[in-house]
């Protein structure tokens, strides 16, 4: 079992200066990969010799000494990710730059790239300047790039005063190297009480807002965030859900770690396991809420106001909660008891409305909570108990005709960002899948899992939480174990060759944990 849980772990190599007051650089970095359930590994760039007030010298490494550590990690510790912190001089840049071209050529592996130059007293940290070959040489080789204000302006040459400007100077850097760009807010508050970071990827600019901690623990914050997203990459957590999970992550560390006293200056930023707790969790901007014109989100065009707080369901547990496509299935199973259905129609054909009344009519006779997927104004026109909406149709339906008509409103997420995006709306319920590989619908890339879901079902412990995807009698049990109150499953009804069997089966296994987790 022990040699089980040690194979299992990713690999994530820092690449970055050792700080020899244990808060920063690789031993900040060691910590984090060791917390959030994988392997750290290290190649050092300088040996800083430095405590909480003050940074005596930088003492980097030869070429040979650095080039030599990342060839034997090479050979025999091939990464998941990596994450680089301080290049002391340009010859490094280059080194690191290079052998990073090569070792990606053998097999794609995500970089993130914590560019430490300038120290938080304004102190150079380098030797020399290494601005040309960061820019011209490295990112290319980067997947995301976290600069703080100071380390965006270097980078950019943008002079950053707003909102506005940071996100103007975070697409010059992204066009710049290619990497995404997640500009940290540690340093620079843009609204009173808030520190949020900005993440331009190209194509869509996300605001994450955490709330300040006072302390003065603060030492190795950008170290540990950097750190972070490379752990959760390495899991296989895409951009999105590493960044807002390596926030929460750092946020955790400030709360907690606040009253500790290592040394008479900033002392380090906890290490304290993995982010259980919404309070530790950045809230997601969304366009039309009234802060997003601080944010530079206000001159987007029309953003639809923001809606939120919708009808709630009468139990955060509702249980077994199948997914049919006829008014057939919706009958036989209402007929065996089942409350919760959706009607998921893909292909409507001329009498799509007068199904859709139908299933209303069914819905009604037998008291169920029928969700109607997709279709939000017939089912508003029709009176349903409430509607399943997906991410993208979250830009393109009227949330407040849904809200003031009383429906009910269900949104699938696929991962942290995305719940925590849908849970600013406060929807009925939130879905989260797919969990298991399907044959019902393509959701292969966008795969969570049974431990993402047990760590995202924590977030929100007593909020309708729907699990989908691959879900069948052998697999409920973990399922539910992780929390959620509902299963959504297709085939595992509609493919069964006993599907009174299988509801029953269902049933028992939600009724069992039901009954472990109250006690009567
Ligand atoms: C309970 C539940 N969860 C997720 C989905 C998927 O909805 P959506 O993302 O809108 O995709 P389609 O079902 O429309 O393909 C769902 N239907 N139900
Ligand atoms: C509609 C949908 N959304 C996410 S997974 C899925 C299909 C679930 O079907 P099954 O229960 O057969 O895996
Ligand atoms: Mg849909």
């Amino acid at each position: 079992m022990r040699d089980q849980v040690l194979t299992d772990k990713p690999i994530v190599w820092t690449i970055a200066g050792s700080d020899s007051g244990g808060g920063a650089g690789i031993q900040a970095d060691l910590l984090t990969f060791c917390d959030l359930g994988c392997h750290g590994c290290s190649a050092i760039t300088a040996n800083t010799a430095q405590n909480t007030v003050e940074v005596a010298a930088i003492n980097a490494v030869s070429i040979e000494v650095l080039g030599s550590q990342l060839r034997a990690l090479q050979r025999d510790l091939f990464p998941a990710a990596i994450k680089i912190g301080l290049l002391a001089k340009a010859e490094q840049v280059l080194e690191v730059a290079d052998f990073l071209q090569k070792l990606r050529a053998l097999q794609p592996v995500p970089v993130i790239y914590d560019p430490v130059a300038i120290a938080t007293s304004g102190a150079g940290l380098t030797e020399g300047d290494i601005t040309a070959e960061v820019l011209s040489q490295l990112l290319p080789q980067c997947d995301l790039v976290t600069p703080n204000f100071h380390e965006l302006e270097w980078l950019s040459q943008v002079t950053v005063k707003d909102a506005e400007s940071l996100l103007g100077a975070a697409r010059q850097l992204q066009s710049e190297g290619g990497a995404a760009v997640l500009v940290t807010g540690g340093h620079t508050q843009l609204r009173l009480g808030e520190v949020s970071d900005l993440l331009w990827d190209g194509k869509k600019a996300d605001w994450f807002i955490g709330s300040e901690v006072s302390g003065n623990n603060t030492h190795g914050t950008g170290c540990t965030l950097s750190s972070a997203i490379a752990a959760c990459r390495a899991l296989g957590y895409p951009l999105r859900d590493a960044c807002v999970v390596g926030k929460a992550y750092v946020q955790r560390g400030l709360r907690l770690g606040a009253n500790t006293h290592i040394g008479a200056g900033a002392g380090p930023v906890g290490h304290c396991g993995w982010p259980l707790e919404l309070v530790d969790f950045p809230e997601i901007l969304v366009p039309g809420e009234a802060r997003a014109q601080d944010y530079g989100l206000g001159a987007q065009g029309v953003a639809q106001p923001f809606i939120h707080g919708f009808a709630e369901v009468d139990s955060s547990r509702m249980g077994l909660y199948p997914v049919v496509d006829t008014l057939e299935w919706l009958q036989r199973l209402a007929e065996q008891g089942v409350r919760t259905l959706q009607l998921r129609i893909k292909n409507p054909g001329e009498n799509l409305r007068e199904q859709i009344e139908r299933a209303v009519a069914i819905g009604r006779a037998y008291n169920l909570r029928l969700f109607i997927n997709d279709f939000w104004q017939l089912a508003i026109q029709c009176g349903a108990y409430g509607v399943h909406l997906g991410q993208e149709d979250l830009q393109a339906a009227d949330l407040a005709a849904i809200q003031s008509a009383g429906l009910r409103l269900g949104i699938s997420t696929h991962g942290f960002y995305e719940l925590l995006l849908a849970y600013r709306y406060r929807p009925s319920y939130l879905a989260i899948g797919a969990i298991y590989a399907t044959n019902t619908k393509d959701m292969s890339d966008q795969l969570q899992g049974v431990q993402k879901l047990a760590r995202m079902a924590a977030l929100l412990p007593d909020y309708p939480l729907v699990a989908i995807g691959g879900i069948n009698v052998q697999r409920a049990g973990e399922v539910i174990a992780t929390g959620v109150g509902s299963i959504a499953v297709v085939s595992a009804i509609t493919k069964a060759e006993d599907y009174k069997q299988a509801v029953a089966e269902l049933n028992a296994l939600l009724d069992n944990e039901y009954a472990e987790v109250e006690p009567c």
